[in-house]
């Protein structure tokens, strides 16, 4: 079978890689790359050559961004090419015009490497759905903000310098900030919501990140037993739904406080399975080259996610709802002494604590946020 790479950065050298080490019976023929960086014979900067291609079944996209490749991906899935896609973005803004489309033209659209980087999530999810309904999420979906904070916790770098060795790995987006601001969780939360309760999820969750995080506050926290990670969370019930990205003061026994480096650690609770966590890492050139390369294997073999969101939950933000702790010189309403530089505001839903953070920041840009969600 022959399929197509659109980019040929870190993850697309990886599907390139893996492909061509371990996979028989699958060829990479064309790359698609910008005009600048033409190094192989196979490369084009022509995307028609790709998609007028009828030799070519799977568009694999790991460029990034939002244009071209949502053109380019509506473009494969109009002609009937199947699509594999990394692109959280492009998926988390666009996941349900691309269902529309493939489900017209009956293309499958394979999203393993968006959420979790090499972890089997989005199947793995898919897998508990066909039993049971998927009633929350949690966890820590982007290796870069663990690297971070692992590092700032266990050598006592600074952020920088941490966010540096990130990007010198190969770990974080072209633009930082998306993983320190938590724009990567919150696509990574909107397409899970998708993916385990069948709804097409609100674009605009609470969403607060890690860059105002100081080894202060870690120290602090963990005198109280806690650690900080960037969280994305989501929960279902009675025909509603709610989901938030933002830093959680996790118990520091947990599983999710000692998460080292670049993994990831991603949570579900289902009807009658139960609890289910899965771990590995979540970013980087071959655990996601490997789940893109698991989703052209499953094309192959006959294996098509299904998705149409017809459950049309409702939006109900106070599902979410938890004590926060807070950093700042601001003064808040309700806020109690909790520990060494912060405070404490009970019973706050996600949207109403991210207004609060708002309100905070405004006052004092150092300000610092965490979830303290009841142990066990
Ligand atoms: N790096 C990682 O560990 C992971 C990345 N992802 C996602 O995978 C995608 C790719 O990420 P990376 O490989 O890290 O990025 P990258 O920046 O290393 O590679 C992107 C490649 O696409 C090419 N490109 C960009 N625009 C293009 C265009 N218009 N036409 C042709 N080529 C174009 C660039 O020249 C570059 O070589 C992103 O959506 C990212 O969020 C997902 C999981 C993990
Ligand atoms: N920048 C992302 C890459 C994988 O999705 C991360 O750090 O997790």
């Amino acid at each position: 079978m022959k399929i197509a790479v659109l980019g040929y950065g870190t993850v697309g050298k990886g599907v390139d890689r893996i492909i061509s080490e371990r996979v028989s019976g699958v060829e990479v023929s064309r790359i698609l790359e910008l005009p600048d960086r033409l190094t192989d014979p196979r490369m084009t900067s022509d995307y028609a050559q790709i998609v007028e291609d009828d030799d070519i079944k799977v568009v694999v996209e790991c460029m990034g961004g939002l244009e071209p490749a949502h053109t380019f991906i509506l473009d494969a899935l109009a002609k009937g090419k199947s699509v594999v896609t990394s692109n959280k973005a492009v998926v988390a803004a666009y996941f349900d015009e691309f269902v529309r489309q493939a489900n017209a033209t009956d293309a499958s659209l394979l999203i393993e490497a968006s959420v979790g980087g090499g972890i089997p999530w989005i199947a793995s999810i898919e897998k508990v759905r066909r039993i049971d309904e998927v009633t929350s999420f949690s966890g820590i979906m982007n290796g870069t903000t663990n690297f971070i904070v692992d590092g700032m916790v266990k050598e006592g770098a600074d952020f920088d310098q941490v966010l540096a060795e990130a990007q010198a790995l190969g770990y974080a987006e072209r633009d930082p900030s998306a993983d320190i601001d938590g724009v990567d969780v919150r696509n990574k939360t909107i397409i899970t919501v998708g993916v385990a309760f069948d709804t097409a999820c609100e674009k605009d969750i609470p969403t607060t990140g890690i860059r105002t995080l100081a080894k202060g506050d870690l120290d602090a926290l963990r005198a109280m037993g806690r650690g900080v990670k960037l969280l994305g969370r989501g929960v279902q019930r009675d025909g509603g739904y709610a989901a938030a990205v933002e830093p959680v003061a996790v118990p520091i026994e947990s599983l999710e406080a000692n998460v080292p480096s670049n993994f990831n650690l991603i949570s579900l609770d289902a009807t009658t399975v139960g609890p289910l966590k899965f771990y590995g890492q979540g970013a980087g050139m071959l655990p996601t080259g490997n789940a893109m390369v698991q989703d052209v294997l499953d094309f192959a073999a006959g294996l098509r996610p299904h998705y149409d969101f017809s459950r049309g939950l409702e939006w109900r933000p106070e599902l979410l709802t938890s004590d926060y702790v807070f950093r700042t010189k601001a003064r808040l309403d309700g806020a109690e002494p909790f520990c060494e530089g912060m405070v404490l505001v009970r019973g706050l839903s996600a949207v109403r604590a991210r207004e609060v953070f708002e309100y905070a920041t405004s006052v004092d840009a150092t300000s610092f946020m965490a979830a303290l969600p009841q142990e066990g």
